[in-house]
């Protein structure tokens, strides 16, 4: 299903970050959205999670679908290993060998039994992506998902995100304008003052 804001305004302390936004997520499509910093990205994911309220406008098309995210932050335990992290999401069932494969695929399967806390940034990133990806999400929300990564890391995470959720709904929050060619983004959105 297409996602659809019409007129989404949001505003802190009495600043306006976001003024009268619209826009249309076609379903399966990649939209890459850019902008200086502070000019209401995560905001807008947020607003779309439902994680804030809008002071105005409307957000269809989005209740009903599973959505996987990748936070600004990566919001893993540092304290579990990544398997336990990433266990956190999955249904019961779900076999380790199976999560395996996921970290695998991202270059993560030596760290599986690691904790979180000991990786690198850029580790920690592809961790969030896995448990974003793991869930088949309909729509996937990400937040600078690639911060921190090589260019071979980064090409290895595109990678997997194009073969394990090709039908996603995906919005990139970006600062690297190579991104869009990568992954193929149908819509470009560029957020400022
Ligand atoms: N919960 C909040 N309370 C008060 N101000 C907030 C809150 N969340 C965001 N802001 C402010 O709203 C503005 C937009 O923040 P946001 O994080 O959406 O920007 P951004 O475009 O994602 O920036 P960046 O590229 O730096 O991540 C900033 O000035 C920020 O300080």
């Amino acid at each position: 299903m297409a996602i659809t804001v019409t007129g989404l305004s949001k505003s802190f302390g009495g600043r306006p970050v976001l003024r009268d936004f619209s826009a249309r997520f076609e379903e399966g499509s990649v939209s890459c959205i850019f902008g200086p910093s502070g000019q209401g990205k995560t905001t807008l994911l947020h607003l779309l999670m439902e994680l804030l309220a809008p002071d105005g406008g409307a957000i269809e098309g989005i209740g009903d679908q599973r959505i996987g995210a990748v936070f600004q932050e990566d919001r893993l335990c540092e304290t579990l290993s990544v398997l336990r992290n990433i266990r956190l999401v999955c249904r019961k069932g779900v076999p380790d060998e199976e999560i395996l494969t996921h970290l695998q695929e991202v270059g993560l399967r030596d760290s599986a039994y690691k904790s979180a806390g000991e990786l690198s940034g850029g580790m920690k990133r592809r961790v969030a992506l896995v448990r974003a990806v793991i869930v088949r999400p309909d729509v996937l929300l990400l937040d600078e998902p690639f911060k921190g990564m090589d260019a071979a890391t980064k090409a290895d995470a595109i990678g997997y995100l194009r073969r394990r959720a090709p039908k996603a709904t995906v919005l990139l929050v970006t600062h690297d304008r190579e991104d869009a060619g990568q992954l193929g983004a149908a819509q470009i959105i560029e957020l400022d003052a």
